[in-house]
């Protein structure tokens, strides 16, 4: 038996619950082989409040990963936390040369609980080098109004103007993660596919164990791609897994609570509307 190979391009998140651990947990869960290429390691602070450290891997070393990774073949790809323009650089020509089609990209501009982008300037790089190689790419809120150039993002009508931005930056399919903070009753994100306009509903959980959620969502959207699903069964089948994480996430420690990546396996499926706009 063999299984299709996906790969994650992302940081380490030392906690486990967002980054490269929340993609290869989300791969196992999905029944694909999960591959890694480490772009940064993020370390929590015991004596400032669990405050992260942002460790970046030589570019050198991330360009021996990904040749390592592309000679034993990939399926599908997801890009996580890239942290300096040479890394975003380095990880698009290495998709690009690649070929590979299935390449979802996640374009983490900050971690969960902070407004404020990380790194600002790695903004033009991402929609320079990432977005022209990406079949789907996985804005939240904030991180779509920085590729969009539009700024804060409240209401559905603001997503679907920003996806029809950020589609123009080449990406094929734009989804956009409404989750806690759109103006909505509903979890709710949008998907256009550069005619069409979808929105995707779930309840919102009361929560604020969601920790790695932004992470498992295009985790499984590349496993479901990998899996040969066509893009918007694969978005749906993330949504429904992703929910699932959400609603089962638990406290870690004072300071943070994962998703529980895996709860889609565990527990009745909760329920997903599709809706044309
Ligand atoms: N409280 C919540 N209840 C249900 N779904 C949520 C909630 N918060 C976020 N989501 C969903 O989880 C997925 C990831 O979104 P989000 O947490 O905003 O991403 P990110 O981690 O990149 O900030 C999206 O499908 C979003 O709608
Ligand atoms: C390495 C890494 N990647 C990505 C993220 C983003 O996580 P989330 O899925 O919660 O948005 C984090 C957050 O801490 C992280 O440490």
């Amino acid at each position: 038996m063999s299984l299709k190979k996906t790969l994650t391009i992302a940081g380490s998140d030392t906690s486990g619950g967002a980054g490269i651990q929340a993609d290869l947990k989300t791969f196992q869960e999905h029944g694909t082989y999960g591959m890694n290429a480490l772009t940064v390691i993020v370390t929590m602070d015991p004596n400032n409040g669990w405050s992260h450290g942002i460790h970046p891997i030589p570019v050198e070393t991330l360009h021996a990963q990904l040749q390592t990774a592309f000679s034993t073949g990939v399926d599908a790809l997801k890009t996580g936390m890239l942290p300096t323009v040479d890394i975003i650089e380095m990880a698009g020509k290495a998709i690009k040369d690649s070929g590979l089609k299935d390449v979802v990209i996640d374009p983490v501009m900050a971690c969960k609980g902070e407004d404020e982008v990380l790194f600002p300037e790695n903004v033009d790089a991402m929609i320079q080098h990432l977005l022209p190689n990406a079949k789907v790419v996985t804005p939240n809120l904030v991180e779509a109004g920085q590729l969009s150039g539009m700024g804060t993002l409240r209401t559905v009508e603001d997503l679907q103007a920003a996806a029809e931005k950020i589609h123009a930056h080449g990406a094929q399919f734009v989804v956009i993660k409404g989750g806690k903070q759109l103006q909505h009753e509903k979890a709710a994100d949008l998907l256009y596919d550069g005619k069409k306009h979808y929105l995707l509903t779930a309840e919102k959980t009361e929560t604020t164990y969601n920790h790695g959620a932004g992470c498992t969502f295009a985790a499984a959207i590349t496993a479901n791609l990998a899996n040969g699903q066509s893009v918007k069964d694969a978005v749906l089948n993330a949504k429904i897994f992703v929910s699932s994480a959400i609603e089962h996430g638990w406290k870690l420690n004072e300071y943070v609570g994962p998703v529980m990546h895996g709860a889609a396996n565990k527990f009745p499926k909760p329920e997903v509307v599709v809706t044309e706009l």
